[in-house]
This record gives structure tokens, sequence and C-alpha cells, in this order.
């Protein structure tokens, strides 16, 4: 047995994919649109997991785009997702420049929590030992729930 992928719905596909490849770093492996069901699958691996991903299809994000819908309310059953960045403070600050609220800020040079266009919850994990507390970020405070 062996952990295949998330979905999560979106409301709109091209604002999602500007947040997890442009602003995030994922890559698209693969999509398929479906007519019949009138829904678009696209599938996203982080760098490091891209050959994995072309492979077996695993790791990834299963970003699921229903034509006729826009909306959906969020469940707190469903908690984050989470990456392993290599500098935690680059992709916070590549992120805040986009546009993108830093809810839960790297104070500790460790974890950081943003949302998605669709308000899901993402973690972002410092790869290795934490870094060193560094301004703005040591100061920042949190905005809002993660
Ligand atoms: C290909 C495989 O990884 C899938 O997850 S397809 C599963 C299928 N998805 C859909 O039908 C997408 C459109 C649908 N309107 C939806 O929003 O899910 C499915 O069975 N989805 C139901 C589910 O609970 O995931
Ligand atoms: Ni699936």
């Amino acid at each position: 047995m062996k952990y295949l992928h998330t979905m999560i719905r979106v409301g709109d596909l091209d604002r999602s994919l500007h947040f997890f490849c442009d602003i995030l770093g994922l890559k698209e492996v693969r999509r398929t649109e479906n007519e019949k069901g009138r829904y678009t699958l696209v599938y996203l691996a982080a760098p490091a997991d891209l050959a994995g991903a072309a492979q077996s299809g695993a790791p990834t994000i299963e970003l699921t785009y229903n034509w006729d819908e826009r909306e959906y309310a969020g469940g707190r059953n469903f908690g984050h997702l989470a990456f392993a960045v290599d500098n935690i403070y680059e992709v916070c600050d590549r992120l805040q420049k986009a546009g993108v609220t830093i809810n839960r800020p790297p104070r500790d040079g460790h974890m950081a929590f943003v949302r998605t266009p669709d308000a899901i919850s993402i973690e972002l994990l410092q790869e290795g030992e934490p870094l060193e507390p560094a301004e703005p970020w040591a100061s920042a405070q949190n905005v809002g729930a993660w």
C-alpha cells in the first residue's frame, strides 16, 4: 500500500494553479478533462517528488475543478496540506509579495501557515533544522486562524 494523492475541489482552476505552481513552485504532472461529468482533474507534484509522480502518480495533489461550481463550504474535518521547504523565509516572502496572507508567520524559522484561494490551509515546514529568527518574520503576528 502507498499514499497516492490528496484531492481538493477548487472554484477557480487558474487562480489555484497560479497559487500552487507560479507562487508555491509545484509542477503540473498531468490532467484529465471529463466532458460528461463536466470537470477537470489536474495533478500537481512538488519538485522533489516529480520523478515519482511522473512514474507512479504519487505523491500528488489532485485539483478537482467542477466546471459549474465556484464555491465550496469549508469542512472542519479537513486540516491542511503540508510541504517541506528549503528556506521558509524565502517562500513566505514570495507568497506575501504575490498577495497571499501569511496566517501564521514563521517566527520560529520552522513553521508557517497560509491558505489557498479556496481557503484550504497549507502548512510550510523548514527542511532540517529551524532557521535563526529573522525580521520581519521574528516579530510578525498571526493573521486570523489557520
Ligand atoms: C482519478 C481519481 O484520482 C479520482 O479521484 S476521480 C474520483 C471522482 N472524481 C470526480 O468525479 C470529480 C468530479 C466530482 N463532481 C467531484 O467533485 O468529486 C469521484 O468519485 N469523486 C467523488 C469524491 O468523493 O471524491
Ligand atoms: Ni483521486
